[in-house]
């Protein structure tokens, strides 16, 4: 099948690989500039196994990237539509990205008889956008085609999913979808399209909800002295539950969770309904970083000119989207305060953000700190050395906020003198000799 991809962000630019993998041939728009990054054999995105897939695909020849809509479009049995749609200030969906590209379909004079909505979109925008193409005398099928990849394993969240989902209200677009995933093995469930566009927000904000709740035991069991990796172990293993997504920590971040959820609470605003349950989850949320700061600030004197070393910048391992992560909001406390921030990234090498210095090596990040965050559960920070960070830091405080360092490597550091581990949701270990500043 011939089908065009608008925008190659994380999620069109791998739709776009893995379809061309699955045989389809398949043209990607976005901007000149990405398009010509992209011709030239450069993936714009950081995300595993991507640049590999992109290389195959050019090789392979059924992989093409055009600027120009009508060009793109030319041939085309489906367009899928894969831009952003952001957050507006007022808690609306922002959905401009979509509107234009259907301003320039209709300029184009093509359009495919199947439209596939692949972004995140509220409840009821594909049946608008169907009833603009129509007006327009663009006889379209408008379907709703949710994507549920998560950024660092995307490659394979596309190929091997947990289920598809067809929100499509015509058999004909049925089958043309039936077609499209045709060499992917997974369960497909059809519906109607605003169930649909609700299953992908539901799916979302139950993620965020979980990671909340755990966060919220976490806290319960730092006033009661237990350990909050036996409680969600205790409660995982109940196959009702699952063992997934309660992980506690600094909270959530990144592109999806936090503007989908705030996206329902406003679909929610508008009918008048209040959804109680996600507002708790967001506030839980929000307030994951500036208690880890007030924990931190309580173990010095005066935070005033000290400096903290952070490892991780990403909102999660093996991506380098910073969007909404949990740092930014560190960073702009450690501002508030004048602490002075050194940072590690794997693969984050700058920032476009003031206030931060990044090293080119973890060690180089300990060096001379006054404490240490964790942020991202990168496996490479796990297996440093971490007898090696603690000597090299002013003041040895470590602030696990992913709870990933072993018992072993915690006890091994007991045995130095005037070292402090803060955990998340566990009580804090302190070597018997406490260092005095
Ligand atoms: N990032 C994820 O992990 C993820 C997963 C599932 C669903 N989603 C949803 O998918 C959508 C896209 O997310 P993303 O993270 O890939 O977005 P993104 O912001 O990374 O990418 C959007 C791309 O669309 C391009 N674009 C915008 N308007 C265009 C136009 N008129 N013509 C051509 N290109 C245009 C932009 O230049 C950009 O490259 C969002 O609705 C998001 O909620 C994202
Ligand atoms: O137990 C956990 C699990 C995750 N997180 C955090 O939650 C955030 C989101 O993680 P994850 O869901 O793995 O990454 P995303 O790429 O944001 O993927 C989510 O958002 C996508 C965009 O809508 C969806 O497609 C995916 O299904 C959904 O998992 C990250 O900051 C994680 O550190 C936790 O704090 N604890």
């Amino acid at each position: 099948m011939q089908i065009t991809i608008i925008g190659t962000g994380y999620v069109g630019i791998v739709a776009a690989v893995c379809l061309a993998k699955l045989g389809h041939n398949v043209t990607a728009m976005d901007r000149e500039s990405v398009i010509q990054s992209l011709q030239s054999n450069k993936a714009h995105v950081w995300e595993p196994g991507l640049q590999e897939l992109l290389t195959e695909c050019n090789e392979e020849g059924n992989l093409h990237f055009d600027a120009d809509m009508a060009s793109a479009t030319a041939n085309a049995d489906a367009l899928l539509i894969a831009v952003g749609t952001p957050t507006r200030a007022d808690g609306h969906t922002d959905l401009s990205q979509i509107e234009n590209v259907l301003e320039q379909l209709k300029q184009s004079g093509n359009c495919p008889p199947l439209v596939i909505v692949k972004s995140t979109v509220p409840v009821g925008t594909c049946d608008e956008l169907e009833a603009n193409l129509h007006g327009a005398g663009l006889r379209a099928d408008v379907v709703f085609n949710p994507e549920f990849l998560r950024q660092g394993s995307a490659i394979n969240d596309f190929m091997y999913p947990d289920r598809i989902v067809f929100g499509c209200q015509s058999r004909h677009s049925e089958i043309m979808l039936r077609q499209i995933y045709q060499g992917i093995d997974a369960p497909i469930q059809v519906c109607d399209r605003r169930s649909a566009e609700l299953i992908k927000y539901a799916s979302n904000t139950f993620l965020a909800m979980k990671i909340s709740f755990a966060n919220m035991m976490a806290d319960l069991c730092e006033g009661y002295g237990a350990d909050i990796r036996q409680v969600m172990k205790g409660v995982g293993t109940d196959r009702r539950i699952g063992p997934h997504f309660l992980q506690a920590g600094v909270g959530y971040g990144g592109s999806c969770f936090s503007k989908d959820l705030q996206s329902l609470l406003t679909s929610g605003k508008v009918i008048g309904r209040s959804l109680p349950l996600l507002e708790a989850t967001a506030q839980i949320n929000d307030q994951r970083i500036p208690q880890l700061v007030v924990k931190l600030i309580s173990l010095w004197e005066n935070p005033n000119g000290k400096r903290l070393g952070v490892l991780g910048i990403s909102f999660k391992p093996n991506t380098n989207d910073v969007r909404d992560a949990p740092f930014l909001t560190l960073l702009k406390l450690c501002q508030h305060h004048r602490i002075d921030v050194h940072a590690y990234d794997p693969v984050v090498q700058q920032v476009a953000f003031e206030g931060v210095t990044v090293a080119d090596s973890p060690y180089e990040m300990a060096a001379h700190s006054d404490a240490i965050i964790l942020m991202t559960e990168w496996p490479q920070f796990v297996e440093l050395d971490w007898v090696r960070m603690v000597q090299l830091m002013r003041q040895s405080i470590l602030l696990d906020g992913r709870n990933v360092l072993s018992d072993e490597v915690v006890a091994q550091l007991m045995e130095l003198d005037g070292v402090t581990y803060v955990p998340v949701g566990r009580p804090v270990e302190q070597s018997v000799e406490q260092r005095v500043y």
